[in-house]
């Protein structure tokens, strides 16, 4: 039987519930219960701390799991990241006092303080920064302000902490991170493990495929279909049917839910009506 990790706390934790339960898992009633035994899809769900799952995944203890790339490249493990799950998205920066530092060269010799010390460690010494690192469970934007850090590396989401902090940030981005499934090594060895875990990662793909598309129908007069299903080419090709009036066509087709706004506006410029946007649970194309 499959086992899985799922985060049982922080940013990655509902989200990596909610698609798990769109792709037809069972999963938790309870914040307390670490285990969830989907009898049904033949899968061991055991809830973890997210950073905690790459440690687990790449021993073999599970086989697969959720966790955050971040995460994934902070751990010593042969844990594999098999697909981007395209939440929980963040970026790792540096940060400083406003004014004081402008690029990663200025760093060299100082103390920055993280609670990423192998992934910004391998970040430096891949580009021979020598710095003193600090390392920290969390909040380390108030490591400067106590003064056991010149510089932070944290995770940035909107920005508002260092806000908060007085702290400004500076240099590149050190690492775009979003929530990715991994694997262990006997789970892409092993013949039978990797056949469950591939219906996981492609269930959770069918998840992922739906969110970025929405399903559009509606009707056109007959001489501007061609105008409209050049906006709305669909996957493979839109579906067309005939209407009772013999005038008009009724269209169904995939389109991206990134600006499907635009597209509605254009369609309805050029005839289309009863245009219809509808949300998709699940899509394997
Ligand atoms: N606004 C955010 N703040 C923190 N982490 C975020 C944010 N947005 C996305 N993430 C991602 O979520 C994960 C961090 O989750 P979480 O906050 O649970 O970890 P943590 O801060 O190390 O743990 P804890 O707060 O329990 O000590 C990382 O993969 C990180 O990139
Ligand atoms: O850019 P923002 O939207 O402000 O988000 C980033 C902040 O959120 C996280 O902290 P968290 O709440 O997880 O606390 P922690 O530092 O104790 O982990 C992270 O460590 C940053 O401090
Ligand atoms: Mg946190």
């Amino acid at each position: 039987m499959l086992r899985v990790a799922i985060p049982n706390k922080g940013v990655l934790s509902q989200a990596a519930i909610d698609m798990l339960k769109q792709a037809g898992y069972a999963t938790r009633r309870d914040t307390r219960d670490l285990y969830v035994l989907d009898e049904h899809n033949g899968v061991e769900f055991f809830y973890l701390r997210p950073r905690d799952i790459a440690t687990y995944v790449g021993s073999g203890a599970v086989d697969v799991g959720v966790t955050g790339r971040d995460f994934l490249l902070d751990s010593e493990t042969e844990a594999t990241a098999e697909m981007d799950l395209k939440f929980g998205r963040s970026k790792f920066r540096l940060a400083g006092e406003p004014g004081r530092f402008h690029d990663l060269a200025d760093i060299a010799g100082l103390r920055v303080a993280t609670s990423y010390s192998k992934l910004l460690g391998d970040y430096l010494a891949e580009r021979d920064i020598s710095v003193h690192l600090v390392h920290l469970d969390g909040a380390v934007e108030n490591a400067i302000r106590l003064g056991v850090a010149d510089v932070v590396a944290d995770v940035v989401e909107t920005g508002t902490t260092l806000r908060y902090a007085g702290l400004q940030i500076f240099g590149p981005v050190v690492l775009e991170s979003s929530a990715v499934l991994v694997s262990s090594p006997r789970a892409r060895t092993d013949a039978e493990l990797n056949a469950e875990a591939r219906v996981l990662g492609e269930r959770l793909q069918g998840v992922r495929v739906a969110r970025e598309y929405v399903l559009l129908d509606y009707d056109v007069p007959k001489e501007h279909l061609d105008e409209a299903t050049a906006l709305t080419p669909g996957l493979e090709s839109p579906t067309v049917s005939p209407l009772a009036d013999t005038d008009w066509l009724a269209v169904r087709a995939m389109a991206p839910r990134q600006h499907i706004n635009d597209t509605v506006d254009e369609l309805y410029r050029i005839g289309a009506r009863a245009i219809l946007v509808s949300t998709l649970n699940t899509a394997r194309i």
